[in-house]
């Protein structure tokens, strides 16, 4: 039985990108510094914002926490300029939820910047919980928000899924205790982490869980 379900985000809920990859090069640019190419700035994402700018700015000397003021004024007015859901989230949401499934968000992004992103695309309400990075958790691959919802919620670990793209889920789930599965259309990497299934899309996710 499925009881609670934590979804990461960037690469599982929203394909976000492209607004990354913006965000990260007109703070380059506004830094003197030249471009970067979308695929190398995605491979920099999942660790949460501190780190991607300081992966982003590796190459130079330029200022860490002044590159990181700009990176986060100018992400914040552009979260959705082609941020999107992945195809079927908001209608498989919609079914979880009336499966009788609480729903929660674990990100590394800061809960502000998450929680106007869901709302925007629709479905904030879906969700009992939306946890950012800047919570008072360690992110992940830390487990101790996975611990707090599961507490919050009164799920034992067998009746708690995790669905993420990336490894730092696969390792918090695993640390936690509770199930895993993998969002292989997203732009993480699983590394060395197992996980019980792995979904090539959304609905096919949703399909999958409710076998359990
Ligand atoms: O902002 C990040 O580093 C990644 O965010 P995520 O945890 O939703 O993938």
């Amino acid at each position: 039985m499925v009881k609670l379900i934590v979804f990461d985000l960037d690469g599982t809920l929203i394909d976000s990108r492209h607004d990354l990859a913006g965000a990260v090069n007109h703070m380059r640019g506004s830094m003197g510094l030249e471009p970067l190419a979308t695929e190398r700035i995605v491979r920099f994402v999942g660790n949460g914002v501190a780190n991607l700018v300081r992966r982003a700015i590796a190459d130079s000397d330029v200022d860490f926490e002044e590159a990181l003021r700009r990176m986060k004024r100018y992400y914040a007015g552009h979260l959705v300029e082609t941020t999107a859901l992945y195809p079927g989230v908001s209608r498989g949401l919609a079914e979880l939820r009336e499966a009788g499934i609480q729903l929660a968000v674990l990100s590394n992004k800061p809960t502000d910047a998450s929680r106007r992103i869901l709302d925007c695309l629709g479905v904030g309400g879906c969700f009992a919980d939306i946890i950012g990075g800047d919570s008072d958790f360690p992110l992940k691959p830390e487990p101790d928000a996975l611990f707090a919802l599961m507490r919050k919620h009164n799920v034992p670990p067998e009746q708690c899924w995790m669905f993420g793209d990336h490894y730092t889920d696969l390792e918090a789930a695993r640390r936690a205790g509770c199930h895993r599965a993998l969002a292989r259309y997203g732009f993480g990497e699983p590394r060395e982490e197992k996980f019980e299934f792995e979904v090539g899309s959304f609905p096919e996710f949703v399909m999958a869980i409710k076998g359990f």
